[in-house]
Formats: C-alpha cells, sequence, structure tokens
C-alpha cells in the first residue's frame, strides 16, 4: 500500500485502521490475507485476515461462553455500552466516513450520513433494551397465574453486504446485542474496513470479550464461514442481508438447526409518477432514490413508470438534471455518483444498457463508462425512454446509475407493472389524490412504500420486504422482535 497517497493516510485517529479480525475480545491475525481495493482507483487500501470455518466455530464458542454475563447484565447496563458506542461512532463519524468511502466509493457526504444512520441503530436500540416487556394473562383457571416472559434467542450471526458497510451491521447487531444476544459478524469481503472500526469502538465502549465478534475472509472464504454459521445448532438466529440468490442458499443450509431466520433481500422498486403529481418534486425524488450510492441500494428506484399525460415533461426534466451530475471520486469536492463497487457490477450494469436499446429504448443521458484508464470503474449515471417489460432492466434489479422510464396509461396498468415481480422490497409514487393515494398505497405489494417521495429509511420504522424480498423487519421498535423468543410460565396451585 502506497501510504503517503492512501486516502488512509489523514485518519485523524489512526489507530482506527484496523487488518485484523475480532475474535473472544483479540484482534486475530491470519497467514492468508485478503487484499482491499479502493474501487475509484483499483489501489490496495489494506490487508484483512482470510478466515475461515475454524475461526467461525471459534467465534461461536466464544460467544457462547459471553452469553451468559451478557444476558444477565439489566437491559439499561446493556443499553449503558450501547450508548456509550454511539457517542464513539458519532466522535469518529470523519474516519469512519473516509475509510468507508476509501473501501465503497460512495461520496464522503453519503458516507458520513450513513455513519449516522448506522449509529442511530445503535442509539435506538440502546432505548428499545429496556422495553421488551412481558405479559401477565387473566387465567381462566383461578388455581394458576399465566405469564408470558420475552428472553434473548441466544447466540446470533449476521452476513452483511457491501453497499453499506457499517448500517447494515448496526442494524442487525444493535437489536441483537440489546436483546442480551451475543453476535458473530462477517462482513463482506470488499468493505471489512468500517466493519473492523466500528468493532474497535465497541471494544473501547466496553462490549465484553465474545458479546461481539468479527470475521474477514474473501468470497470463498464467506461460504465456508457461512456453512458453519448455518449449521450450529449454538446459533440460534442468523441474520442476513444480500441477494436474494444467497438468501436462498443461507435458508435451506439453516434448515437443519431450525434457527430463526432475517433476510433483507435484493429489491425491483418500482417509481410510479401520476398525472395528478408535482412532477418537479418526482424528479427531484427520482434522483434521490435512483442514484444514491451510484444505485447501488436495495431500495433504488429501478423501473420508473410515468403516466401518459405528464410523460415527456419528467423524462426531459429528469434527462436535464442527471446529465449535470458529477461523477468521480467520492474524495473529489461535488462528486454526486461515485465508483460502482467492481467489474462485475460495471458489466452488469452495461448489458442492461445495451439490451434496452436493442430492444428499442431511447437514451436520453449516459450509457457509457467513464475515466476509462483512472482504475476506477465510473459509468455515467443514465436516463433510458420508451422503456418496456420485455427488457432485462425490468426483470432484474440493476443496481447502478441507470433509470428505465415505462410510459402507462391507467391507475390498474401501473398497479399491475409495479407488481409483476418476485420481489416486493420498496415502491414509490407521486400523486396529490387522496383516494388514489390510499387505493395504490393498498395495492402495492412491497414492503415499503414511499409516498411523494424518495427517502424512506430511518431507525424508527419496520425496513424489510415481502415475496422473495426477504423475511422479518429491522429498525422500528419491532426489530428487536427478531432477537427474543416468547415464554409461557404457567404457575399452579396458587389456591395452596
Ligand atoms: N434488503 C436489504 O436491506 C438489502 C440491503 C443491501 C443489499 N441488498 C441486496 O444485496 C445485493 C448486493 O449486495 P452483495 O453483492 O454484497 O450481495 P451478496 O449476496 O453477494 O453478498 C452479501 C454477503 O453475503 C456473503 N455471501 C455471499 N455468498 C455467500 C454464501 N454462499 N455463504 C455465506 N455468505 C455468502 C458475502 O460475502 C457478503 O458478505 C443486492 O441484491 C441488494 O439488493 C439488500
Ligand atoms: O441497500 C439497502 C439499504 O437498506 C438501503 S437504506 O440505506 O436502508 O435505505
Amino acid at each position: 500500500m502506497d501510504t503517503a497517497t492512501s486516502p488512509l493516510a489523514q485518519l485523524q485517529d489512526p489507530s482506527l485502521l484496523k487488518t485484523q479480525a475480532l475474535i473472544d475480545g483479540h484482534w486475530v491475525e491470519s497467514a492468508n490475507t485478503v487484499p482491499i481495493h479502493d474501487p475509484a482507483t483499483g489501489r490496495l487500501l489494506a490487508q484483512v485476515p482470510r478466515l475461515g470455518a475454524a475461526e467461525a466455530e471459534t467465534a461461536i464458542a466464544a460467544a457462547e461462553r459471553a452469553w451468559p454475563a451478557w444476558r444477565a447484565l439489566t437491559a439499561k447496563q446493556r443499553g449503558g455500552v450501547m450508548r456509550r458506542w454511539f457517542e464513539l461512532l458519532m466522535q469518529h463519524a470523519d474516519d469512519l466516513a473516509r475509510i468507508m468511502t476509501a473501501e465503497q466509493g460512495k461520496p464522503l457526504a453519503e458516507a458520513k450520513g450513513e455513519v449516522t444512520y448506522g449509529a442511530s441503530f445503535v442509539e435506538w436500540f440502546a432505548e428499545e433494551a429496556k422495553r421488551v416487556y412481558g405479559e401477565t394473562i387473566p387465567s381462566p383457571d383461578p388455581t394458576k397465574r399465566l405469564l408470558v416472559l420475552r428472553q434473548p434467542v441466544g447466540v446470533c450471526a449476521a452476513i452483511t453486504p457491501w453497499n453499506f458497510p457499517l448500517a447494515m451491521i448496526t442494524r442487525k447487531v444493535a437489536p441483537a446485542l440489546a436483546a442480551g444476544c451475543p453476535v458473530v459478524i462477517k462482513p463482506a469481503e470488499q468493505t471489512p474496513l468500517t466493519a473492523l472500526a466500528a468493532a474497535e469502538l465497541a471494544q473501547r465502549a466496553g462490549m465484553p470479550p465474545g458479546v461481539l465478534n468479527m470475521l474477514t475472509s474473501d468470497a470463498a472464504g464467506s461460504v465456508d464461514i457461512g456453512k458453519v454459521l448455518c449449521a450450529s445448532p449454538v446459533v440460534r438466529h442468523l441474520s442476513f442481508t444480500g441477494s436474494t440468490e444467497v438468501g436462498r442458499i443461507l435458508m435451506a443450509q439453516s434448515a437443519p438447526s431450525i434457527k430463526k431466520l432475517g433476510l433483507e433481500l435484493g429489491g425491483n422498486a418500482p417509481f410510479i409518477v401520476f398525472d395528478d403529481a408535482d412532477v418537479d418534486a418526482a424528479v427531484e425524488g427520482a434522483m434521490q432514490s435512483k442514484y444514491r450510492n451510484a444505485g447501488q441500494t436495495c431500495v433504488c428506484a429501478n423501473r420508473l413508470y410515468v403516466q401518459d399525460g405528464v410523460y415527456e415533461t419528467f423524462v426531459q426534466r429528469l434527462a436535464e438534471r442527471v446529465a449535470g451530475m458529477k461523477v468521480g471520486s467520492g474524495f473529489d469536492e461535488g462528486v454526486q455518483v461515485g465508483p460502482l463497487i467492481d467489474d462485475q457490477a460495471l458489466t452488469k450494469v452495461q448489458r442492461h444498457v445495451d439490451d434496452a436499446l436493442a430492444k428499442g429504448a431511447r437514451m436520453l443521458t449516459g450509457g457509457k463508462v467513464l475515466h476509462a484508464g483512472s482504475g476506477g470503474r465510473f459509468y455515467a449515471p443514465t436516463v433510458l425512454a420508451d422503456a418496456h417489460a420485455g427488457m432485462l432492466c425490468a426483470r432484474e434489479e440493476t443496481f447502478g446509475p441507470v433509470a428505465p422510464v415505462f410510459r402507462f396509461s391507467t391507475e390498474d396498468e401501473a398497479i399491475a407493472a409495479a407488481n409483476a415481480t418476485e420481489f416486493g422490497l420498496a415502491g414509490y409514487f407521486y400523486s396529490r389524490d387522496v383516494g388514489r393515494i390510499f387505493r395504490v398505497g393498498e395495492a402495492l405489494e412491497y414492503g415499503i412504500v414511499g409516498v411523494n417521495t424518495g427517502l424512506i429509511s430511518n431507525e424508527v420504522a419496520p425496513f424489510g420486504g415481502v415475496k422473495q424480498s426477504g423475511l422479518g423487519r429491522e429498525g422500528s421498535h419491532h426489530g428487536i422482535d427478531e432477537y427474543v423468543e416468547m415464554k409461557y410460565l404457567c404457575l399452579g396451585a396458587i389456591d395452596r
């Protein structure tokens, strides 16, 4: 690594650049390592341990040993450790954002926003820890008293994606810790540095050894680690965020051990603009939803449906705004769209654009690789008009800065098109007709629906999908339910 020019050479606290894994409170090296590259330049940033099945077993055993003491703490005591972790995440937000932009590529301002978003789950569940209430139930038998206890489920595992290197971890780990569960985390092979820095801050906050474990590896090692996490009867809950394809694999691997699952999977979000919409607001919302993180979010608008009466106005205004977006390194002033994560992502985006054009789409702006030779994977923000259902971009999650715009005539046609997918994570629509807002909001088959907004994510609302976009909800007061078990206590012989 060329330390002089590395973006990580400017950390305020260089000790946050951790290049070891964390098991049982110890930082762990390994003979084999995984190179971490900057997607904007292709340059090597750091190396992290390539761990596998053996280390996964060690981490599970450490978590199991740590569980009794962690669950024995009061909710307030656990919440206190989490509150200190939240405060340290916010105190070191600039360094965490710099590490995130270096390894994931998103613009620094977006990375800073993700740190705040990710830390908000720690803050939220530090408080929710104190609200895991039980129940007393009026007994039909006067000699009995009926109670319901809610207790921590046990050792939890988390496997997370590269596109939100901090928030996808804290959205799982915070409720687990709050409920009294120790965790074993396997971050994405592309973006472990942000995760390891967060783990270091958890250590500084007083997280006891074995309560939070972080395993790093490459793609093949992740498969081996996943098999151990899925198969272990000690792991009572597995939470995964990533592609639906991998979600299916983990679900099948977990079946023999009958463990609770949290799955936050792929999406294919429709973004519908009706004739009665505020078109400028809809353009702004499309910009926010489509091009955030260079289009690499699970809730990005993937298919834009615009009603006949405003179609040309919308596509022209959107294309004009998109053409003015600045593309480049996330560290460069004013950059709005950073690099895609890897060459495979770039190839998929170009394939979707080429397929759409070959099938009759009209290119309004973009549609090409930028800064070729820079070592980065930059793609021009793109708007395609005249898209139709026969195109790949209608069926697959593009996961890049490409907006295909479909035309529709009636409300029923828009709803049918929007729901014609196996996915059901997020959907959006713009209308100022209150009756339509209720009709369409209720008819869309998605876990999350944004109405007159393109930004829907926060720590207080339940986040999750239906159909093949996943199982369960993260965030909100529902988020902790995943990590507790209900126990029915039947007390007899009260009359003796
Ligand atoms: N629903 C959500 O909240 C959400 C959030 C972010 C990303 N995603 C989805 O994730 C996808 C992009 O992220 P990605 O490319 O990192 O997804 P991915 O599924 O390829 O990888 C996600 C994680 O799973 C691990 N993994 C991959 N194969 C595995 C296996 N066989 N066993 C164990 N672990 C395995 C990876 O190492 C990584 O840590 C998109 O489909 C996106 O929609 C969904
Ligand atoms: O990519 C998936 C994330 O969940 C997106 S968000 O930041 O939560 O909106």
